[in-house]
């Protein structure tokens, strides 16, 4: 499948909020088939997936699947499936019915549909559920239940707009990894919205970033988490430290160490506007502890971390883009406090590179 989308704008009322959006999204390897479009809250990223589904109209531009354009065919002809936060069931009426609804509507015969309903609780994993009355379910059934809903009448699409957001953090991942099973399963292209990087992560084949309307990053998974292409995408999908970085012959030379171009899968020609690493990369000791970096920062905070200790540093004698770093304590040191002057240096090779300075 191709989707494309070419400058594409939506107003509410006077108010842009998705501006000038352009996007390719076909699931032919290396793409899988799930597109993970991330951005803050209001960003506009529910109404580009609406926009797709054709449930707002657009200010301009077009969507073209498959190279059909879908300015005059309707939400139902699309032969999309659509899952909403808050799953949007039939009330009253019982899981199997919610199921049947697409397949009733297309007239499949009865026989069929009772095979393909049955199917399809096996699929979400809800056997033996299809009597039950769908006001009975708990959060993470009846999201189990849209899908079934959405997925019976095989869309070419299937749009799933911030399906975990409203259950318990536990059900969360397990729903993530089952919603990639099935549409792998089922071999359905997915384009999921979600305001969290870890869903993203989770399930995102490819991932686009949205900020205040317009794309800023879209890319296969790997590569947008590797290389965000300014600072902002790179604290937004949780890259806490960024250092000022330049390049060096064969090295990256940061304030608190060198970094291999090898090691950060960079070429020759590649720009590096700074580098992007997470705490877990940073390892702090007190100033004469054994081998440490060569800047000593003042400690801000401590936070006691179920397995370890992370220190906020005062980052501002740093020439870093940002006032705070965030690094973990070495165990076998005392526990730093809030005032101790400690050194940071680099362990790990899990950096990111910020192929821009962005704002
Ligand atoms: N029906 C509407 N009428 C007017 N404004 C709207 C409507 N729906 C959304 N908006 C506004 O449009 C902007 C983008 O909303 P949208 O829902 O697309 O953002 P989002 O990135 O999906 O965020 P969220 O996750 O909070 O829904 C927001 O400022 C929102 O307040």
């Amino acid at each position: 499948m191709t989707l494309v989308v070419d400058s594409v704008a939506v107003d509410y009322g006077d108010a842009r909020v998705v501006r000038d959006v352009s996007l390719t999204l076909a699931t032919a390897p290396p793409a899988g088939p799930v597109t993970a479009i991330l951005g803050p809250s209001g960003c506009g990223k529910s109404t580009l997936l609406r926009a797709v589904a054709g449930l707002v109209p657009l200010a301009s531009g077009t969507i073209a699947f498959d190279g059909q354009d879908l300015a005059a065919v309707p939400p139902h002809r699309r032969d999309f499936g659509m899952v909403f936060q808050d799953a949007q069931l039939f009330p009253g009426r019982s899981v199997a019915a919610n199921i049947a609804y697409g397949l009733r509507a297309r007239r499949w015969p009865r026989e069929q549909i009772a095979d393909r309903v049955a199917q399809m609780l096996d699929l979400v994993r809800l056997p033996g559920m299809a009597r039950r009355r769908v006001d009975d379910l708990s959060g993470g059934q009846a999201q189990r239940v849209a899908l079934a809903r959405a997925l019976a009448p095989r869309p070419r699409l299937l749009l799933l707009d911030e399906p975990l957001a409203a259950l318990d953090a536990h059900l969360r991942g397990k729903l993530a990894d089952d919603i990639v099973g099935i549409v792998e399963a089922t071999a359905t292209p997915t384009i999921v919205v979600t305001h969290d990087h870890d869903e993203a992560a989770t399930m995102g084949d490819t991932v686009i970033v949205m900020r205040d309307g317009g794309v800023v990053a879209a890319d296969l998974a790997a590569r947008v988490w590797r290389y965000p292409p300014d600072e902002w995408t790179a604290h937004f999908l949780g890259w806490e430290n960024l250092l000022a970085a330049e390049r060096i012959g064969d090295v990256v030379r940061t304030e608190l160490g060198d970094l291999p171009t090898r090691q950060l899968g960079i070429g020759a020609d590649d720009p590096v506007g700074a580098v992007a690493i997470r705490a877990e990369s940073l390892r702090a000791r007190p100033v004469g502890a054994g081998p440490g970096g060569t800047v000593a920062l003042p400690v801000l905070r401590v936070r006691e971390l179920p397995e370890r200790t992370q220190v906020i540093l005062d980052g501002s004698a740093l020439n870093t883009p940002v006032a705070e770093l965030g690094a973990l304590a070495d165990d076998d040191t005392p526990p730093p406090r809030p005032g101790d002057r400690i050194t940071v240096r680099l362990v790990g090779a899990r950096t990111g590179i910020v192929t821009g300075r962005g704002d």
